[in-house]
């Protein structure tokens, strides 16, 4: 099975190879615009970034899915403060299918610098005197003390959109054309 991810980013290539491990994939990460803001602030621009991805990195290759993730914060109908979100979006180029991953609230003094117009992943660097975090544990990880991490809760994103796929048996392994399950 050939996925094209719509990210250089290793932690997100990292979350689909590991998710999907069972069907062998061969993964191409394509770096292409996601569409939205460095810095998505809603639930809509968040999953319009993933589908967006999704759909560009199919484009660009002859995957049989492509595959998208996006990183955002909004503010949450009945949570207080700003929260973090992740949205995957996996599609075949006929069919597209969403999926969330974890959700976790963000400390009042990194939504106020978000507010001001920063991005998340710098301002978890300077706040850790880290180089990098999005490409490594992220807020995920950081903020739960190592209870999850950027990849394994973008990883649970990919598997709720993936999955409808894999439930409707259109799911077949390239290398033998058996079916997986
Ligand atoms: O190369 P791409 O695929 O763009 O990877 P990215 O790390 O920039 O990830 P997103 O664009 O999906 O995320 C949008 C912004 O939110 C930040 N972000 C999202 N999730 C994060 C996390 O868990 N830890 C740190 N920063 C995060 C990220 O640094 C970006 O500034
Ligand atoms: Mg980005």
């Amino acid at each position: 099975m050939d996925l094209a991810v719509g990210s250089t980013n290793p932690v997100k290539v990292d979350a689909v190879e590991r998710t999907l491990e069972r069907f062998e994939p061969a993964v191409t990460a394509v770096a292409v615009d996601s569409g939205v803001p460095e810095q998505p602030w809603s639930i809509e621009e968040t999953v319009t970034g993933a589908e967006t991805r999704a759909r560009r990195a199919l484009e660009a290759t002859d995957a049989d899915y492509g595959v998208g993730l996006e990183g955002g914060v909004a503010r949450l109908e009945g949570v207080p403060g700003l929260s973090l979100i992740m949205w995957a979006a996996v599609t075949d180029g006929e069919r597209l299918e969403r999926g969330g991953g974890p959700t976790l609230s963000l400390p009042d003094e990194v939504a106020a610098r978000l507010e001001a117009g920063a991005e998340l992943g710098p301002v978890m660097d300077d706040r850790l005197g880290t180089d990098g975090i999005a490409e490594a544990d992220g807020a995920a990880g950081v903020l739960t003390a190592g209870l999850t991490s950027r990849t394994q809760a973008l990883g649970e994103a990919v598997a709720c959109a993936f999955g409808p796929f894999v439930a409707a048996g259109d799911v077949t392994r390239t290398t033998d054309e058996s079916r997986c399950y």
